[in-house]
């Protein structure tokens, strides 16, 4: 793949922040409290209510995005205006109704479960000073708003993990260009280090065959297991972004510890948004095709998603589903997502477990200090 050199922006937000704005700090700060390590476990985000108007303010922060729609921005600006946020939303929230739940919207019950299983994990294995929160990149909770309780809680190193698998400058990248944009007007900056994927990590990719092993034993196998995607544009792999080849080897690293054969397996994208070509084979075209060329039984696992969703409980259980057995299928399984399933979260808290390796030991004895030391020590005393 050529990489792509266009040009960087220019950094308007810090020539606003520098001239109008003030950069944000912590002027409370204790030199008592004790000094921490954060964990922010984030995901895509969902919207408030299956509502259309809370979908129109979901699909406008999500879309505005330059990482996720990459079109001349005044062109953009009318299609999203005054096409889709008229269309989509009153679509979409009647889609997220189905998949609703008492607690709120699937993905944000995973993530809350996740964080709160992550939570007890590293904090059994690290101790109280290691803080652990999740936010959403659209949506809430924001990560302005987590970043600064982090702070607040005296978070002087944090690690990002986004819970997307396979990189793509569409999630990843996004995900790293808000919590730069938060950094930007702030004052105090703690060590930062980011997860930007774990694809071929294998503690992610033995929970994902132990996963299926014991969906197999309940429920036999099929045919077909297909592995389906997240899709993008093909024009993001064309210019320079690794995602679709992470999503090929993830499925082979997987497949190879099922045991699977090449023509028990293979590789899809759904989820497809817009006119123009995206990733393929298109994961609704191969369901449809499959029962007319002898293929009667698959299971679908979608080995992107870290946590269940719309694409996965909707489009894929439901919509997917429907083009399989109307074309004939005789029986299709969905193995869910990980979810918080122990191997997930045991996979999670080793991939953070080695990214948190190295940093050196901090004084944290500063609650001992006495008055005098402590006076020295804090230029505002
Ligand atoms: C897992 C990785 C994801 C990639 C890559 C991704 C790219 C991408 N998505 C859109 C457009 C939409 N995606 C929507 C929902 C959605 N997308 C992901 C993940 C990835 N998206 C998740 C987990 C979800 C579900 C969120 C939930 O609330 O459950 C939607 C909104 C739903 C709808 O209206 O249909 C849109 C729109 C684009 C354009 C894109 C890459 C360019
Ligand atoms: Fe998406
Ligand atoms: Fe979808």
């Amino acid at each position: 793949m050529a990489p792509s050199t266009s040009g960087a922006l220019p950094p308007v937000n810090l020539w606003l922040i520098g001239t109008i704005m003030k950069f944000t700090g912590q002027p409370d700060f204790s030199h008592r409290q004790p000094l921490r390590t954060g964990v922010l476990i984030t995901n895509l985000g969902t919207p408030d209510a299956p509502t259309t108007p809370a979908l129109r303010r979901y699909l406008r922060e999500f879309l505005s995005d330059p990482r996720v729609v990459e079109v001349p921005r005044p062109l953009w600006w009318l299609i999203l205006n005054l096409v889709i946020l008229v269309i989509r939303p009153p679509r979409s929230a009647h889609a997220y109704r189905g998949v609703w739940t008492e607690q709120g919207s699937p993905l944000l019950v995973h993530t809350r479960n996740q964080c709160e299983g992550l939570r007890q994990r590293l904090q059994a294995e690290y101790g109280e000073d290691l803080v652990v929160e999740f936010a959403m990149r659209y949506g809430n909770p924001s990560i302005p708003s987590v970043l600064q309780r982090m702070a607040e809680q005296g978070v002087t190193r944090l690690l990002v993990l986004p819970l997307y698998p396979q990189y793509s400058a569409s999630t990843s990248a996004s995900t790293f260009d808000a919590v730069a944009r938060d950094f930007a007007a702030r004052r105090w900056l703690p060590d930062l280090r980011f997860i930007s994927h774990y694809h071929d990590y294998a503690p992610y990719l033995d929970a994902m065959a132990e996963h299926i092993h014991s969906h197999w034993a309940q429920h036999g196998r099929a045919e077909k297991l297909l592995f389906s995607y997240h899709g993008v544009p093909k024009r993001y792999l064309t210019e320079g972004d690794p995602y679709f080849c992470e999503c090929h080897k993830t499925s082979r690293l997987l497949a190879e510890r099922l045991g699977l054969n090449e023509s028990q397996w293979q590789v899809t994208f759904q989820s497809r948004f817009g006119r123009e070509e995206w990733l393929q084979p298109y994961t609704d075209a191969t369901l449809k095709a499959l029962p007319g060329e002898g293929v009667k039984s698959v299971q679908v696992f979608c080995p992107g998603f870290s946590a269940d969703c719309l694409e996965t409980l909707e489009e894929i259980d439901v919509e997917n589903r429907g083009y399989f057995m109307e074309a004939g299928g005789e029986r299709f399984d969905y193995i869910p997502a990980l979810n918080d399933c122990p191997a997930h979260l045991d996979a999670l808290v080793a991939l953070v477990h080695d990214h948190l390796g190295g940093w050196p030991d901090q004084d944290n004895g500063d609650a001992a200090l006495t008055e005098r030391q402590r006076r020295a020590e804090d230029t505002r005393a």
